[in-house]
């Protein structure tokens, strides 16, 4: 056999031992996640720890104090563009034209109990945290005050929690904590359960009866947590 022929037939050997290893080693982390080893929690940003709904109305009832405004009793749907649309065609822009403004993101908010549940969450054992949060594609400003926004109230370690996608079904966990009430990507079976957090744009929908709701940080996020260690 010629020397090239060896080396691929080696080469060929190879890829299948580490072929090997990889499917031993996925089986044992996710054996290991559902026997409870360690919890991963993923938490939202918007709407769940900054309050995106209360900074978008005071700067928008600011920028456009002429224009009608939607109040947070009458907010329906995860979209504020799309009920501004309805509302009237021009007010869709207007509304997008708030988060994509400097200093939006980074002047949210923190809704109450959120920044203190996450951090003692990252303190309990066994549990992983991360905030995965989605950017607008308008990206001038937001990943970076997203960033700065953690930074601020978390800390700089907590920088390695962040997770940045537009596709939340592509992040592996046990929990994902998040106001949308359909979080849809390409993978149509994520691994996480998805819990609903309580906002004014959901609290009027009625969820499955296997779904389950936070209603706020004052709620027993604990009990959610331990139901789904082993
Ligand atoms: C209401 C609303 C939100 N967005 C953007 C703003 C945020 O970057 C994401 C939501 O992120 P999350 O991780 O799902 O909380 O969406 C938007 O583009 N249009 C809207 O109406
Ligand atoms: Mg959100």
């Amino acid at each position: 056999m010629s020397v090239s022929a060896t080396t691929r037939l080696l080469g060929t050997g190879r890829t299948r031992i580490l072929d090997s290893f990889k499917r031993i080693s996925v089986n044992m982390s996710s054996s290991s996640a559902s026997c409870g080893k360690r919890l991963r929690v993923l938490v939202d940003m918007d709407g769940v720890l900054a309050d995106f709904e209360g900074g978008f109305l005071e700067k928008y009832r600011t920028r456009y104090p002429e224009e009608p405004y939607i109040s947070m009793d009458d907010r329906r749907g995860f979209w504020v563009s799309a009920q501004y649309g309805k509302l009237r065609s021009d007010l869709y822009e207007k509304a997008i034209s708030i988060w994509e403004s400097k200093d939006f993101f980074i002047e949210l908010e923190p809704l109450p109990g959120g920044v203190a549940a996450v951090k003692e969450m990252a303190k309990m054992d066994n549990t992983d945290v991360f905030i995965c949060t989605s950017p607008i594609k308008h990206y001038k400003y937001c990943p970076y005050e997203k960033y700065s926004w953690v930074e601020k109230h978390f800390g700089y370690d907590f920088l390695e929690q962040v997770i940045l996608t537009r596709d939340k079904t592509l992040v592996s966990g046990d929990l994902l904590i998040d106001d949308k009430p359909d979080i849809l990507g390409v993978e149509s079976k994520p691994d996480w359960e998805h819990i609903l957090f309580t906002a004014c744009h959901n609290k009027h929908l009625t969820l499955g009866p296997s779904q389950r709701r936070l209603q706020s940080w004052s709620d027993d996020w604990k009990a959610i947590l331990d139901s789904k260690r082993h």
